[in-house]
Parts: structure tokens; C-alpha cells; sequence
């Protein structure tokens, strides 16, 4: 953390440090007029994920989990949130993590994925950003259970959705994930693309 031209750490303060760590940060910050002023920010470190939508073209369906979010049951909604699968780096490189995790929450192994971008999913406060991948999968490369790691808490309903089903979930508030809105947008956009060719 060196001070740069535009900001200036004055002094940080751990708040809670568990499984990811809050800090407070003093900092002053330089305005584009040149002033400087003093700001004090929160930011909750727990590391960088990765989530993937699968699709299977001949059934023209997405695979998709079910899940208790505590934190969504905490602002009021349904907390079984529909997603696509998505983990955390846990250190390993992106996409080794992704196809783990796809046989770890899904049960299925998938041969080719395809890196799209990297993005900030809540950028006021979390440092974290996900690596979002699109792949194709088909019914017979199910080699695992799925439903996650029962030891972690993990509780996962595995669910194959029709794309159009899918996009109208998404619109009804039923599917109310970012990343999983994301995808289902980037493949909806790739399918209208082909269709216009
Ligand atoms: N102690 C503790 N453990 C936690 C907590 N949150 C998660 N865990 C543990 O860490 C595991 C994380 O599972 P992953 O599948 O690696 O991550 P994820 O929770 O699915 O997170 C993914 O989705 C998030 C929400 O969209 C993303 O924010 C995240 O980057 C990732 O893509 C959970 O099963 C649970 O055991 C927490 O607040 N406290
Ligand atoms: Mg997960």
C-alpha cells in the first residue's frame, strides 16, 4: 500500500479479522480541483471468485444451483438464491478453480471453458472481483454428485433451467444474483448475435 499522487493512507484499522478481514482505512484523498480531503472508508477482503454458466445446446438449457445466502435472508428476500456455480480462488489459478468447483457444487466436469472478463461485483466495499467463464455441458458428463461440501456448510439444489425460462426468472426478480444475471445476459446476447448472422 504506497501512497501514491492522488492518495495518502494516514492510518488502518483492523475491525474484524475471521474468515475475510474489515479494514478501515484513513485516508486523503486528492479531489480532481486539487484539494485534498480527508475520507474514512471500510473495504472486506475475502479474496477473488470465479462463476461460470454452462449450457447445454441440445437441450437448450442452463445448469444452475439453489442455495441458502444468509446475507439475502438478512435484507428480506428469498434466501434460496439461484445462481450460477461460483467460488473462491482459495489461491489456485482461475480456471482450475472453476472446474473444480463445477464438480464440487454441480457434479459436472466440462472439457473447454471460455474466459469472458474479470469484474468488481461491489466495488464501494469489497476488493473482491470474479473471473466469469461460459462453457457447454451435456448430461452424460456428470461424473459427481454435486450439492457441494456438506463438511463447509454447503447445501446446494442443482437445477437445469430452460434459457428463455431462465431470462423470464431473471425479469420476475426470481433470479436476482449479479453474476448469474450477468451470464444469462452475455449468452442471451451471443445467441441473438448468431441468430442476426
Ligand atoms: N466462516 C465463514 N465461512 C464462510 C463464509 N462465507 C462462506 N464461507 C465458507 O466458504 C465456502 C465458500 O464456498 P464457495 O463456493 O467457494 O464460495 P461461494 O460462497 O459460492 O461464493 C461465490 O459466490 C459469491 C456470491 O455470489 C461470490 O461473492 C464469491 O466470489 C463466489 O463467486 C462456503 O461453503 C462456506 O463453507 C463466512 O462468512 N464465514
Ligand atoms: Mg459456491
Amino acid at each position: 500500500m504506497k501512497d501514491t499522487e492522488y492518495l495518502k493512507v494516514k492510518g488502518t484499522k483492523v475491525l474484524a479479522n475471521e474468515w475475510g478481514t474489515l479494514t478501515q482505512f484513513k485516508v486523503d484523498y486528492r479531489r480532481k480541483d486539487g484539494r485534498w480531503q480527508e475520507q474514512i472508508r471500510e473495504a472486506y477482503d475475502r479474496g477473488h471468485g470465479v462463476a461460470c454458466l454452462l449450457h447445454d445446446p441440445e437441450t437448450d438449457c442452463v445448469l444452475l444451483t439453489r442455495q441458502f445466502r444468509l446475507p439475502v435472508w438478512l435484507s428480506g428476500s428469498d434466501p434460496f438464491l439461484i445462481e450460477a456455480p461460483a467460488g473462491l480462488l482459495e489461491g489456485a489459478q482461475p480456471e482450475e478453480r472453476m472446474r473444480l468447483e463445477l464438480i464440487e457444487e454441480t457434479g459436472f466436469e466440462v472439457s473447454e471453458l471460455n474466459h469472458l472478463f474479470d469484474a468488481y461485483m461491489s466495488p464501494g466495499s469489497v476488493t473482491e472481483y470474479l473471473a466469469f467463464f461460459t462453457g457447454t455441458y451435456h448430461l452424460k458428463n456428470k461424473v459427481a454428485v454435486g450439492g457441494g461440501a456438506e463438511d463447509e456448510g454447503e447445501d446446494i439444489e442443482v437445477v437445469h433451467v430452460p434459457l428463455r425460462d431462465a431470462l423470464g426468472m431473471m425479469r420476475s426478480g426470481e433470479i436476482r444474483d449479479a453474476k448469474t444475471i450477468i451470464l444469462l445476459q452475455e449468452l442471451a446476447l451471443r445467441q441473438f448475435s448468431v441468430s442476426k448472422d
